[in-house]
């Protein structure tokens, strides 16, 4: 069948008919994306036919180049909608998530598994293979650790690209690329690729990104590096692929010492130490002298400077600030972080304090993971560093027990790793269901439910739709989970009203968009309304025009911060949409400025002792959506 297949597929790039080509005009390029996923099909029966067309192989929900194909006759737009019928079935009955990825299944690839704690050089190893190799790609967690890479790779005359959701630099002659784990290509082939973090294919929300690289990417080589959970999980789910895995385990390069004396008062903070809080509103409480100002207290001594690294900080200002700390003659000398701190940044950490070991989720507050614990633990003491031993301690003496139980204790097994449906599922469900609108699909396509999130909208439950739960009834392998897609859905709302097509719908819900951001969400929803209108969007059409100054109270920054993340939307959008967006180096550049302004307010709100002015550019001109408190700063 498989062969049958591929040969009609084939064929069906020769002609066209006037009859069906107006009519099916708009299903282009999802007919190019469900020829891949029908390749994927074909690869349930381990079929392949070397006769068929090189381009059309290629083939995946994040490349969006076009195909030129039509149909040439009824026959053939009837057996394309059995192809999709026949797809789906074997999909659901078979469920197998390795076949969604032919071109990694032509290869028998070799797995590295590089294993173990924190600071063991995993990432080292794997990175002198990709450098040595022809070609190659470092799929990295965050937009940080992949700037890292290319810039190692560039200066060691290996030419990179940088890839990430908001940014390509390319390179000449580069046969190397450094991208964020969302932006790997698994249609392209390498000699080496590099996954890091692969534990993180257990994560919620991002781990299907990360099955999908480890099932996807094409390479003879491909090594991964994490923890040791991860290990029987990835193991399992590469059995039906036929890859040899080899598993390398590492020590830590340096000791990690957990301290028997918590640090009891901030007077008791020394150079080089890195406080660890879970609020950002602790972070930024730097004039008010209450206990739990962690600045403040810091800095009131009057003997250190603070740099801050959280989460929801540009990744510019972010690097800055660890720079700054890192640098040993800046006066920058104790950072003040997030678990944002936790995942592969080397900085120069001699004590970890852990100001708290709980956490709000999102749901409610609770204890710090055996994971969470290592990972931001192992940041102290980094080989190489200027200290070569790390030490961990808690702010208060009740901590330490889960402290040292936790850094004693391994980590959990990983048991399942994400997955969410790729494009050309959704399409071929929605040419079986076409009047349901991409919230219905997703919901039907058993992903999490999002009720009452937005006003007005019906509140569906998960059981109200089970009979049409596709994944669910699929027997989904044990191994797998379901991705949270919460946030997708609520875009999936606003998208759904809007006559865009259902890849243009598909696009704005896997976008970067932080829809519990109030501005954010709304920079979405005036992107996504005016592109259903026009096509093109300019930035002064979700801008409007003002001049914005460095903010002056924490409210005010949380504004700019936003502003921030409407910018990153913008390029992302317009860089997959269309190309012809007529402002997205504007609206780089004034990411780049709201980044500057942010790193202003850090330096200037609480210093006890000024640090040298940077000149900043004069003013942004961008006074979005703000509220009365921001406005008093944009003259
Ligand atoms: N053989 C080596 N020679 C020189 N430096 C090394 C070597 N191995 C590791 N390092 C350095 O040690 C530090 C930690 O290494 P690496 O980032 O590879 O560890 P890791 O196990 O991947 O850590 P994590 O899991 O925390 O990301 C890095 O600064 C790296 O450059």
């Amino acid at each position: 069948m498989a062969a049958f297949l591929l040969r009609h597929r084939k064929v069906s790039t020769l002609g066209v008919s006037g009859i069906l080509k107006d009519k099916l005009e708009p299903c282009r390029p999802h007919v190019a994306l469900r020829l891949g996923a029908l390749a994927g099909a074909c690869n349930l029966s381990r079929e392949y036919s070397t006769s068929y067309d090189n381009r059309a192989n290629k083939f995946d929900f994040l490349d969006l180049t076009p195909l030129s194909i039509s149909f040439s006759s009824h026959f053939e737009a009837m057996l394309y909608l059995l192809i999709d019928m026949a797809m789906l079935l074997a999909i659901i009955v078979c469920c197998c998530p390795h076949a969604w990825y032919p071109v990694a299944r032509r290869k028998n690839r070799k797995i590295f598994l590089h294993v173990g704690p924190t600071n063991s050089g995993k990432t080292y190893q794997a990175l002198k293979q990709l450098e040595s190799s022809p070609s190659g790609v470092y799929c990295g967690p965050l937009r940080l650790l992949a700037w890292e890479v290319a810039k190692r790779l560039n200066k060691a005359k290996v030419p990179c690209d940088l890839i990430t959701g908001q940014e390509r630099e390319e390179v000449d002659g580069a046969k190397h690329k450094a991208v964020t784990v969302e932006m790997a290509d698994v249609t392209s082939s390498y000699s080496c690729a590099v996954v890091d973090e692969i534990q993180m294919l257990g994560c919620t929300t991002r781990g299907f990104s990360f099955t999908r690289a480890l099932l996807g990417i094409s390479a003879d080589e491909l090594h991964l590096c994490g923890d040791p959970a991860a290990v029987p999980l990835i193991q399992e789910i590469l059995k039906p692929t036929g890859d040899d895995v080899h598993v390398q385990y590492y020590e830590r390069l340096s000791p990690l010492v957990p301290s028997q004396k918590s640090l009891g008062s901030f007077k008791n903070i020394q150079t080089g130490d890195c406080v660890v809080t879970f609020s950002r509103r602790e972070i930024y409480k730097l004039k008010a002298p209450v206990l739990h100002c962690t600045l403040g207290q810091i800095e009131r001594g009057g003997k250190h400077l603070c740099s801050v690294v959280y989460g929801s900080l540009p990744p510019e200002t972010r690097t800055r600030q660890a720079t700054m700390f890192n640098d040993a003659s800046s006066e920058f000398d104790v950072l003040v972080a997030s678990d944002a701190i936790g995942m592969g940044l080397n900085l120069n950490i001699s004590r970890i304090i852990f100001s708290t070991m709980k956490k709000f989720d999102g749901v409610e507050m609770r204890d710090l993971t055996i994971s969470e614990v290592k990972q931001i633990a192992g940041r102290a003491g980094r080989y190489g560093s200027d200290f070569p031993v790390g030490e961990v301690t808690c702010l208060h003496a009740d901590d330490l027990p889960l402290l040292h139980s936790s850094l004693k204790s391994p980590s959990p097994i990983l048991e399942c790793a994400g997955l969410f449906p790729t494009f050309d599922l959704i399409f071929m469900y929605s040419r079986l269901h076409p009047k349901k609108g991409l919230y219905r699909i997703m919901l039907s396509l058993g992903t999490k439910i999002l009720a009452n999130s937005r006003k007005g909208h019906p509140s569906v439950t998960f059981n109200a739709l089970s009979k049409e739960h596709f994944l669910e009834n699929a027997k989904l392998s044990e191994n797998y989970f379901i991705a949270d897609c919460e946030e997708m859905l609520k875009v999936a709302v606003v998208v759904d009203v809007l006559p865009i097509s259902l890849h243009d719908k598909y696009l704005f819900i896997i976008s970067p968009v932080d829809m519990r951001d109030e501005i954010s969400s709304q920079g979405l929803t005036q992107f996504a309304q005016n592109y259903a209108q026009k096509g093109i969007v300019r930035l002064k059409e979700i801008f409007t025009p003002g001049t914005l100054q460095v903010p002056k109270t924490e409210s005010a920054l949380k504004e700019l911060e936003s502003i921030h993340k409407v910018l990153d939307l913008y390029v992302w959008l317009s860089f997959r949409l269309e190309d012809s967006f007529p402002d997205r180096e504007l609206a780089a550049s004034q990411k780049a400025i709201c980044g500057l302004l942010i790193e202003e307010f850090l330096e200037r709100f609480g210093w006890q002792k000024q640090p040298r002015r940077r000149k900043l550019p004069s003013r942004v001109n961008s006074g979005f959506l703000l509220s009365k408190e921001t406005r008093q700063c944009v003259k």
